[in-house]
């Protein structure tokens, strides 16, 4: 079934609801305005520029506290992946979330707000002496290791105890994008559960003077539907606390939790997780005599990804021989998850209805594959200077941004109360031109 025939609203006359579950909390319309955070998009539009991420501080906030509220007794680290950038860093830190960093620059930017060292985890397949080294440097109360030659290098590197967690891959398939699937065998994240690295990691960095196991790690994947991939991989991360014969106080899960990009796709079930994660962990643990780790989380795209919605204008509006091509004003340097993943997205006009057409919404880049939403309902006559909003883009996407075809990349722009301000500026040309010699 296409998107357009998914809609019920398509051929509709009025401007159509707001999908629910995919706009940001207190979005309306209001007199054929849509308000985000209390800010009227073509305000933004106007003030900022397009394209525009907008960021609503509000839902960012609640979705962080939600986890803490349905996980008390979990440690709820911020994937910092997700957003990087320091407003957010800011809110989660204030939210009493933990943070993933997984570079010197992650880091560079939760440094930068003072993000508190002991609740920052470093992350990583590839850690290079600079990441190892800027970590102990500010240190960071967690590293995650994730080779054998990481151990060894950071045990070099470290001076007094450092606190790590050990990567396990369990081999739990996540039923998700294939790029996007980190807890299968044989891809590079991790030491296997089957074949015995998993426990040979745990024994080298006992071995090792200069760091201190405090737990075991798993990260299954990204854009996760169902719950049973969770209690899988936690039942099998309870087999190896029990076969290692150390204690092991932390037992992260990980992220990738999925939400709704598109209109009738469920939320993730959060409870549900909580729930069943909870009772195969103390029953997994009661049977192999092992005591009840304390539980860690790492929820990125989950915390941000609702928060966005992307302006764009219209440029032209162009005819095919089967398609109708809208082409916007930014395209796969600002969103490349189309062409990366295949994700698909609802498109709004902003400020008009009318009857709806099926249209393809391209972008400026000199790619035939810079599609931003194939199959979409717009008005019909949708023309150059309208403004279209895409929602649920706040995470992986000021993340992924590239400055393709030397466009600048978007600024980030925060709304809260009605009030909108700069979070991260737009990309300039002196900005493109400054790493030229
Ligand atoms: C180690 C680790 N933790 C957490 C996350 C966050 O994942 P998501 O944004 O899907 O919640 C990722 C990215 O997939 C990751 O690699
Ligand atoms: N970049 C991916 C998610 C990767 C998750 C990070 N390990 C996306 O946009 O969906």
């Amino acid at each position: 079934m296409t998107l357009a025939e998914l809609l019920p609203s398509v051929g509709m006359t009025g401007e159509p609801a707001l999908e629910a579950g995919l706009w940001p909390l207190g979005t309306r319309l209001e007199r054929g305005e849509l308000l985000l955070g209390g800010v009227p998009a073509t305000e933004l539009a106007a003030r900022f520029g397009t394209p525009c991420q907008v960021l609503d501080e509000g839902t960012v906030r609640a979705r962080a506290r939600g986890f803490r509220e349905v996980l008390p007794e979990a440690e709820v680290v911020f994937a910092g992946k997700a957003l990087p950038c320091r407003a957010v860093y800011r809110w989660v830190a204030d939210e009493g979330l933990s943070l993933d960093v997984c570079s010197a620059g992650e880091l560079a930017i939760a440094r930068s707000v003072g993000f508190p060292a002991e609740r920052i985890l470093l992350h990583g397949n590839v850690k290079t002496p600079e990441d190892l080294k800027a970590a102990l440097g500010y240190g960071v109360g967690r590293v995650v290791v994730d080779s054998f030659d990481e151990i060894e290098q950071l045990g070099a590197l470290a001076r007094g105890p450092q606190d790590v967690l050990v990567r396990v891959t369990p081999g739990v398939d996540p039923r998700t994008h294939r790029a996007v699937a980190t807890g299968v065998e044989d891809q590079k994240f991790g030491f296997p559960l089957a074949g015995g690295d998993a426990l040979e990691a745990v024994l080298r960095v006992v071995e090792q003077p200069s760091l201190r196991l405090v737990g075991l790690h798993c990260h299954v994947g990204s854009q996760v539907r169902h719950v049973a991939v969770y209690e899988e991989a936690a039942r099998r991360m309870v087999g190896l606390i029990a076969s290692c014969g150390v204690r092991i106080e932390q037992l992260d899960l990980g992220g990738g939790f999925a939400v709704p990009y598109l209109p009738g796709e469920g939320e993730f079930d959060l409870g549900g997780f909580a729930h069943r994660v909870r009772v195969a962990l103390s029953h997994e643990c009661a049977l192999r005599r092992v005591p009840v780790p304390r539980l860690l989380i790492e929820p990125g795209r989950s915390v941000v990804a609702g928060a966005g919605v992307t302006l764009y204008r219209v440029a032209a509006v162009k005819r095919g021989v089967r398609r109708v091509f809208v082409a916007v004003d930014g395209g796969m340097s600002d969103n490349p998850r189309p062409a990366l993943y295949g994700s698909r997205y609802a498109v709004r006009l902003v400020g008009r209805g009318g009857r709806r057409a099926p249209v393809t919404v391209v972008g400026r880049h000199c790619e035939a594959g810079d599609v931003l939403a194939e199959d979409v309902p717009l008005p019909a006559d949708v023309r150059a200077g309208d403004l279209l909003a895409v929602p649920v883009t706040g995470a992986y996407h000021h993340a992924l941004a590239s400055n393709y075809n030397a466009v600048g990349r978007p600024p980030v722009v925060g709304v809260r109360d009605g009030v909108a301000r700069v979070l991260v500026r737009r990309e300039t040309e002196e900005d493109v031109l400054r790493r030229e010699v």
